[in-house]
């Protein structure tokens, strides 16, 4: 299905976390694999999706690292992010929301840790959000059983073994009508509900969001563990481009 060409997709890639958990002297975003760092790797995802007009980056205020890029292509923008991801995404969105310039019909959330996105992927869900005019989001089943735990400090146990039946993985990008989203993210934080992913605002909103399957290899890099399977993956893809 060809998309309408005057439509207009922006991309949002929420860059501004510190990587805690990665337990590095570089945010995450920054380290280098495949001679290239993650950032660079996902805005070049985002750089084949040929209908996205914009691309913008929400990068720290503190942030030293972005100007030592090599971004050549004009779509690319940046502004300041939050103290969280939700802000950061909000503080995006704040940004397209001008009348100097034609808003975007629809965004695209796309985490800068998710650099071993599929293009493919991405187009699936922007032509099923089109389609369907309903917002969505790129998601993977669970494959193992899954536990809840008792919540024990120390030595957690088993409280019980959840059905697996109905349960999703939900990873990005996550399309929205901007003005949906703005409105749904922007009340959701001013009351102080909890939004980890831009999908969790719109259904506080009470809209429907789909669930479009996307591999299980577009993984967040997180931890030190998810380098090394970044990096193979990258590899694999890398020469099967060559
Ligand atoms: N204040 C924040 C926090 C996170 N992010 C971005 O949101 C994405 C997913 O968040 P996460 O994996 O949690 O990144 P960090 O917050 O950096 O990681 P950590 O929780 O380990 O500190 C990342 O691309 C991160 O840069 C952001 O733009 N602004
Ligand atoms: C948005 C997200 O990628 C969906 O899985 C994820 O929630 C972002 O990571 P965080 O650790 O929740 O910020």
């Amino acid at each position: 299905m060809t998309i309408e060409a005057n439509l207009n997709i922006f991309a949002i890639v929420p860059a501004a976390g510190t990587g805690s958990r990665m337990k590095s002297n570089l945010p995450k975003q920054y380290i280098t694999i495949n001679q290239k760092t993650v950032l660079e790797h996902t805005l070049n995802k985002l750089s084949y999706i040929k209908n996205i007009n914009s691309i913008t980056v929400a990068i720290s205020p503190d942030d030293e690292f972005y100007q030592d890029l090599k971004i050549e292509n004009p779509k690319i923008q940046t502004v300041y992010g939050g103290n969280s991801r939700a802000i950061s995404v909000l503080n995006a969105l704040n940004s397209l929301n001008t009348d100097t310039k034609k808003k975007p019909d629809w965004v695209l959330v796309h985490d800068a840790a998710r650099p071993l996105v599929c293009p493919d992927d991405i187009n699936k869900l922007i032509n099923l959000a089109i389609s369907k005019q309903k917002g969505g989001i790129l998601a993977c089943k669970v494959k193992d059983t899954i536990k809840k735990s008792v919540g024990k400090m120390q030595l957690d146990c088993v409280s019980e073994t959840v059905s697996r039946e109905f349960l999703w993985q939900a990873m990005t990008p996550q399309i929205f009508k901007f003005e949906q989203l703005h409105q749904a993210l922007s009340d959701a934080l001013t009351q102080n509900i909890d939004i980890t992913d831009e999908a969790s605002a719109m259904e506080w909103a009470g809209f429907e969001v789909m669930l479009v399957a996307g591999r299980s290899d577009n993984i967040k890099i997180t931890t030190p563990e998810d380098l090394q399977l970044a990096n193979f993956y990258l590899s694999q893809k890398k020469s099967k481009l060559e």
